[in-house]
């Protein structure tokens, strides 16, 4: 298609003016496609003229870790390996395949959606301080940590893939994956994934980070936690603290957007027993604002020419590289164990975290 363009005139832009390309995800299905693509596409595009969409980029929340980290003084020093046990990613979503057999069958749910929002949230919750929010300021942190990215060694322990089969969801009963109009009933076409992730560098070498996706959960739901260790040591009779959890933030993507903070407090009483609550921001009682859509944003700043909120080339295939090894296991061991829809994902999954001594959170 980008070819016809360049063919038919229709890329060169008239003086004074401009042409550019707005491309969805996902971009390739592998490295080696991604590179093939963006070489067709810079032959025709210059690269600054190049805007490729992934729409989580445009969501108030996620450009708001941004304003959390780098506004405010009381989070950074405890955001690093000293304090932060693990970072658990999610994006969970009740609807199932849809319509889209075509395009989702042979795709799968880690294509779909971790090799591109996940791995960008995921990189702006690591990413060190940019010098400005300049594009090429905000992509050189992003590369530093795609590109600090240790795969587990062994994935057949710390990555897991599933395929939702029949089950409730919202008081209906739905049929499962390879029952849906389309799809090939042999298919391997993951609709979950999990996978285990660390960041070689100083500040989160040991720190895992988990990543999930799914159709068919128990409700759509995206979010990042981050999971503090525990105190090193509790002054508290044992009792005391049973039910005291591990500190979190949880940065609510959607819905019901905001930051929650869980910590311990004295429960009132006349015992000294100390439980879990939680502090809220929410978007929809602080702010009269409302948001914009994802892609309205998008699309008012590829009119505008502002980059910021797109992931370049070399972001793609970084992120590829990471992707790729886990699918080639996948493709090569064998095949996506079954969920039933509505629930939260395969058992292998819990068995993925609980090997860690970790669980999943309930978003
Ligand atoms: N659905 C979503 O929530 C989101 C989707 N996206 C991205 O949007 C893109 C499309 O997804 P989605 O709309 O859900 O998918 P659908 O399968 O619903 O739609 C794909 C559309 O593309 C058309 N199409 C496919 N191949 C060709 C072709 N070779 N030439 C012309 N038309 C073609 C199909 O036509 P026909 O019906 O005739 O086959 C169909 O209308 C994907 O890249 C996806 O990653 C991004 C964010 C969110
Ligand atoms: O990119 C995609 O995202 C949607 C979910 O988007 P959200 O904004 O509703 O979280 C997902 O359903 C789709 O499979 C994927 O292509």
């Amino acid at each position: 298609m980008v070819q016809q363009l360049k063919k038919h005139g229709l890329a060169d832009p008239p003086q004074n003016s401009w042409r550019r390309a707005v491309i969805e995800k996902p971009f390739g299905h592998d490295l080696e496609s991604a590179q093939e693509l963006n070489r067709i596409v810079h032959e025709v595009f210059p690269r600054d003229e190049v805007f490729r969409i992934d729409h989580y980029l445009g969501k108030e929340t996620v450009q708001n870790i941004l304003a959390l980290r780098f506004a405010n003084t009381m989070f950074e020093p405890i955001w690093n390996r000293s304090y932060v046990d693990h970072v658990q990613i999610t994006m969970a979503e009740d609807i199932g395949i849809g319509g889209r057999a075509g395009y989702y069958d042979g795709i799968g749910s880690a294509r779909d959606v971790i090799q591109n929002h996940l791995l960008q949230l995921m990189a702006l919750t690591a990413i060190e301080e940019p010098a400005s929010f300049h594009p090429k300021a905000l992509v050189a942190e992003k590369l530093k940590v795609l590109s600090a990215v240790k795969l587990p060694e062994d994935l057949g322990k710390h990555t897991v893939r599933g395929q939702y089969a029949a089950g409730w969801q919202g008081g209906e009963e739905v049929v499962g994956y390879l029952d849906e109009d389309g799809i090939n009933p042999t298919s391997k076409t993951d609709t979950y994934a999990a996978i285990k992730l660390e960041i070689n560098n100083r500040r989160w070498a040991g720190v895992p980070f988990y990543l999930r996706t799914g159709k068919r959960l128990g409700r759509r739901v995206t979010e990042i936690a981050v999971v503090f260790q525990r105190a090193p040591y509790l002054p508290f009779d044992s009792y005391a603290t049973e039910e005291l959890g591990q500190n979190a933030l949880v940065i609510r993507v959607q819905p019901d957007e905001g930051v929650t903070v869980r910590f311990g407090s004295k429960v009132p009483g006349t015992s000294f027993e100390v439980r879990d609550v939680t502090m809220d921001f929410a978007y929809g009682e602080s702010f009269t604002e409302s948001s914009p859509e994802a892609y309205e944003r998008l699309i008012l700043d590829v009119l505008l020419g502002d980059a910021n909120l797109f992931p370049r080339h070399q972001e793609v295939e970084l992120s590829w590289e990471i992707l790729d090894p886990i699918e080639k296991y996948w493709d090569t061991h064998g095949k996506p164990a079954q969920y039933p829809a509505g629930g939260w994902g395969p058992v292998e999954a819990d068995e993925m975290l609980a090997r860690d001594g970790r669980s999943w959170r309930r978003p």
